[in-house]
């Protein structure tokens, strides 16, 4: 009889999987959350979280972002993004474990955190680079997602003849960006006329 193997028996003891790409390194943990507590962090953070429907300029006009935001961190470190000037929300127990998690996988410590609420197929993030001059150069960004599947591809910035790369970010992932990857690498998680379940994403970063 063949046995199916799962994702435990492929990335065993929480290692993770190690994404080799040029000018950076990937690392992705499946499952590091089980699916009951991923499930329980996406009912909490739906519910904890004070989500904020922001808005861009674009080409003169308001536009609203295709996802719902938050900021959360230590105090007095205000960040742009995308344009936006954003304070941090002072940090709630419910992030604060979450990060301890991101944290003890990055061997890191962070000081904020954004989350995007990807309500449908119709909201996404489109290529950028999480290299604004407050964050800290090359330094980890720990990405942990919960609720619904969905696609994340990275193209190098430079180079059109290396490959892009996919992957699916599933509940209870943490997928950790490192070394040269938002310096050399763009990130989008695209929009889909399939269907999705809601996803909630949180991305743990250094702000100097
Ligand atoms: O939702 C994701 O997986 C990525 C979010 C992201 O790239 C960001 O917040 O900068
Ligand atoms: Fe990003």
């Amino acid at each position: 009889m063949i046995k199916q193997l799962s994702l435990f028996d492929i990335y065993p003891n929480g290692s993770p999987e190690e994404i080799i790409i040029s000018d950076g390194h990937l690392q992705l943990y499946h499952s590091i959350f089980s699916d009951v507590e991923a499930s329980r962090y996406y009912d909490r953070l739906e519910k904890e979280i004070c989500w904020q429907q922001d808005s861009i300029i674009l080409f003169g006009k308001s536009q609203p972002l295709p996802r719902l935001t938050a900021w959360y961190g230590d105090p007095e470190r205000s960040y742009t993004y995308s344009g936006i000037a954003m304070e941090p929300t002072p940090w709630i127990p419910l992030l604060q474990t979450i990060k301890t998690k991101a944290e003890t996988l990055a061997k890191a410590t962070f000081n904020s955190v954004l989350l995007n609420f990807y309500r449908t197929g119709t909201d996404g993030v489109s290529w950028h680079a999480d290299d604004e001059p407050e964050l800290k150069k090359n330094y980890p960004i720990a990405s942990v997602s919960f609720g619904g599947t969905r696609r994340f591809l990275l193209k190098h910035k430079t180079d059109p003849t290396i490959e892009k790369v996919e992957l699916i970010l599933t509940s209870g992932s943490i997928l950790l960006m490192l070394g040269t990857t938002q310096e050399y690498w763009l990130h989008q998680v695209p929009k889909t006329k399939k269907f999705v379940e809601p996803r909630i994403n949180l991305t743990f970063r250094f702000i100097q």
